[in-house]
């Protein structure tokens, strides 16, 4: 997989020409959206597509950009096209753009959906809409610190990759991957993964209240300890191993949580859970593209 760093120019629809527009407005449509304007990308340059009227209305609200109910000529009028419904409504979402998009670079974030089903979707029986890339974004977009994984369609020239490239680096990291598996791996580790750490500082709050903490008090304590791990581990030469053994004395408290740990088999256990979640990506993919 190729790393790119993390993109922090102003980005704005005046000094990229560019057009987006977002097929379903849900939440990480709005990570996406919310990440892009944040970062200086212009809202009038950004359309939604979405089914929910009082979604829309908050859409336009929040954010400033055009939000309609069906893809008219204006919200097809665009540069990139997110592909931002769940994966089971691709398909019946597609239906009405089938052989309505020219050079637009289509972008889908859905879990698992395969670029040739995608391609069928899209285009005509006689010539599949190619000019595809699925990119795999996390939540934290939404404060401009997510991570991305992405797989271009073969046929899909460098200036598309780099335009893929550059809407996801807006709200965060970029990783590419290199085969399509790879992306059901991404969203298994980095996708689904800000669920694994809320999960954990819910734990760790929830330790926090049983030790006799008041809530704010138990969750500030849980959230500043992964904020600050987290920063001191990708800011650190240390592997996160050797941070762990750092803060583990010989015979103290550390070592008896993480032998309480390891008894429960917890690393097993989370490695487990994100093979889980790469393999329903797999079946996702699969089961959603058989005909
Ligand atoms: N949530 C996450 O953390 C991540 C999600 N993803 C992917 O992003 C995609 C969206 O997920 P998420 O934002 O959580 O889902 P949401 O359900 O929040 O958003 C999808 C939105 O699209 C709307 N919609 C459904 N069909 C259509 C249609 N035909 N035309 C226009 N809008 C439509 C839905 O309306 P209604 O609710 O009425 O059906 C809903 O508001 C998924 O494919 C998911 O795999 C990727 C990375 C992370
Ligand atoms: O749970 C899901 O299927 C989506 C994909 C990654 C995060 N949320």
């Amino acid at each position: 997989m190729a790393q790119q760093r993390r993109g922090s120019s102003t980005f704005t629809h005046e000094n990229t020409g560019m057009k987006i527009t977002f097929l379903g407005g849900g939440n990480m449509a709005a990570a996406l959206i919310g990440g892009l304007i944040e970062r200086g990308f212009a809202p009038a340059a950004v359309q939604v597509i979405e089914l929910g009227a009082a979604l829309r209305t908050q859409l336009g609200e929040r954010f400033g950009v055009r939000a309609v109910e069906a893809a008219d000529a204006a919200a097809l009028a665009c540069d990139v096209l997110v592909l931002a419904v769940k994966p089971q409504q691709m398909r019946a979402a597609l239906a009405p753009l089938a052989g309505r998009l020219d050079a637009q670079l289509v972008i889908s974030i859905a879990a698992g959906l395969r670029l040739c089903d995608l391609a069928r979707w899209l285009g005509t029986p006689a010539q599949p809409y190619a000019r595809l890339v699925r990119c795999m974004p996390n939540t934290p977009a939404l404060i401009g610190a997510g991570v991305s994984g992405l797989y271009a369609d073969p046929s899909v020239d460098e200036a598309g990759r780099a335009l893929a490239a550059r809407v996801m680096a807006a709200v965060g990291s970029t990783v590419w991957a290199s085969s399509e598996e790879q992306m059901d791996a991404v969203t298994a580790i980095s996708g689904s993964g800000p669920a694994y750490v809320f999960h954990f500082i819910e734990a760790l709050e929830a330790a926090g209240r049983k030790l006799g903490f008041e809530a704010a008090d138990a969750r500030k304590l849980a959230l500043d300890t992964v904020l600050g791990a987290a920063r001191l581990a990708a800011g650190a030469e240390d592997s996160p191993a050797l941070l762990r053994q750092k803060v583990t004395s010989p015979g103290g408290t550390t070592e008896a949580a993480l032998a309480s740990l390891a008894t429960a088999g917890w690393h097993d256990t989370l490695v487990t859970a994100v093979m889980a979640a790469a393999a329903r990506g797999r079946e996702l993919g699969a089961e959603l593209g058989k005909d």
